[in-house]
């Protein structure tokens, strides 16, 4: 109907913020399953424009767990809701592309100049928004850090990981049809929109299917616990189903938000080591979001640092941890526990996030109210510098470029006076 947004377009009333280049920029490559350019979401309070994503871009490779880590409030799960549609209102993706790869989707689209297509890679936000549920299951699963949310409690577990089960069969028996895609997904549509049906679309085979699921996923007595309703889970078997029950779509992209957070340090163990070995066996792709880089450091393979909305340093695990360009990157690396005291406390960066209101935002660095390395420089947005090419390592500090000189530090009380924050 309309014209496909462009890059940086600006929405009425929508205040773009991005300054700098982001270092992935130009079209996805072949081996990126997801190529995410400059997304920005916000949310339309009453206190104003919230800027909850600011201008993220990233890749994610095929066969690789890409982790996103940063303080709570930096954007994470915002991020993730954004790369499969599920931000609600007052919240809305305001400006991006997110381009997935799916050569058999993109031919079906090339030449329709409402969709950008490019290659093998389709930009999701501009296909129509039945296709882009309908991707949701056999493309893309979700697991959240709350399995209650993802579990209607009045329907067995085996039920719910079965009607999964049939979303994917019905995607493989339609390739890539738009009619299918956009028609023939009805259960896709009610599981999305939290509508779960009955008995009625399950199939012996699919329930078989649950309980193979479910034994894959650790579950003891798989073919009695099947037949269990939520609520007769521990909370670390129903993680568990709940992993089972996105596997169950065979996505080629995984993205689990905080899936341990809320269990013991074992089970959390467990069921993080669950997810690497299939990550292996099916050679998925998994974004893994959390605020613990301990995981990051024993999961991924490169990682998204997030602050203020931002990819504030991103690349390889390596470099990311080994040649640290930012202070804030540096900040979450001095707070991993020890290795042989993993119960010690994370000692927090000091200061608090900043507002991401966006009357409220100043425009420069916005974590020079807290770096213990701000200068003159900080008071410009900075862009991203590539640190490493190689290693895929950019960060949005001017320490990338130059040391740090004492001599040029802008004392606290700069900050304090212009941050418009009056205390
Ligand atoms: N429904 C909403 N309405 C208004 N603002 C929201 C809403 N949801 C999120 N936000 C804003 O988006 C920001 C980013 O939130 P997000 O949940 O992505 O953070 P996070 O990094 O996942 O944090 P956590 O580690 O606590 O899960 C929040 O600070 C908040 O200001
Ligand atoms: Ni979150």
């Amino acid at each position: 109907m309309s014209d496909a947004p462009r890059v940086g377009d600006a929405e009425e009333g929508v205040a773009p913020r991005s300054t700098g280049d982001a270092t992935p920029t130009g079209t996805p490559g072949a081996d990126d399953v997801l190529s995410v350019r400059d997304l920005s979401t916000r949310f339309f309070t009453e206190e104003g424009q919230i800027n909850a994503v600011e201008s993220v871009s990233f890749d994610l490779r095929e066969d690789e767990i890409l982790g996103v880590v940063g303080e709570s409030g930096s954007g994470k799960s915002v991020t993730a809701l954004s790369l499969v549609d599920l931000v609600e209102t007052p919240g809305r993706v305001t400006a991006g592309e997110v381009w997935y790869r799916d050569p058999d989707l993109a031919d079906e689209f090339r030449g329709d100049d409402s969709v950008r297509v490019d290659g093998g890679h389709v930009d999701l936000r501009t296909v129509p928004p039945r296709v882009r549920r309908s991707l949701r299951g056999p493309s893309f699963s979700v697991i959240f850090q709350d399995p209650m949310s993802s579990f209607n409690p009045s329907i067995t577990v085996g039920e719910q990981i079965a009607e999964a089960v049939e979303v994917q069969r019905r995607a493989r028996a339609n390739p890539r049809s738009t009619r299918s895609r956009t028609q023939g997904y009805g259960l896709g549509k009610y599981l999305l929109d939290g509508i779960v049906p009955g008995r009625d679309y399950t199939s012996g085979e699919s329930m078989d299917r649950a309980v193979e699921l479910l034994g894959q996923v650790g579950i003891p007595d798989p073919e009695e616990r099947v037949d269990e309703y939520p609520g007769q889970f521990s909370g670390g078997m129903l993680q568990r189903a709940m992993i089972a029950q996105a596997l169950a779509g065979e996505p080629d992209v995984l993205i689990a938000d905080e899936p341990t957070t809320a269990l013991d340090v074992t089970i959390q163990a467990q069921i993080l080591n669950l997810l690497k070995e299939i990550q292996a066996d099916r050679g998925m792709s998994i974004v893994l979001i959390t605020h613990d880089l301990g995981v990051i450091a024993e999961m991924c393979d490169r990682v998204c640092v997030m602050y203020a909305g931002e990819v504030v340093e991103r690349g390889t695990l390596d470099s990311v941890f080994n040649e640290t360009v930012h202070p804030y990157t540096r900040g979450l690396l001095g707070s991993i526990p020890d290795v042989d005291d993993p119960k010690a406390r994370l000692e927090p960066i000091g200061g608090n996030v900043p507002s991401l209101v966006d009357a409220e935002m100043g425009d420069r660095c916005y974590f020079a109210d807290r770096c213990p390395k701000a200068m003159e420089a900080c008071l410009d947005r900075p862009a991203e510098r590539t640190v490493d090419a190689a290693a895929d390592h950019g960060a949005k500090c001017v320490l990338a470029d130059r040391e740090y000189d004492p001599a040029d530090a802008l004392p606290q009380a700069y900050f304090d006076e212009d941050g418009g924050e009056d205390e």
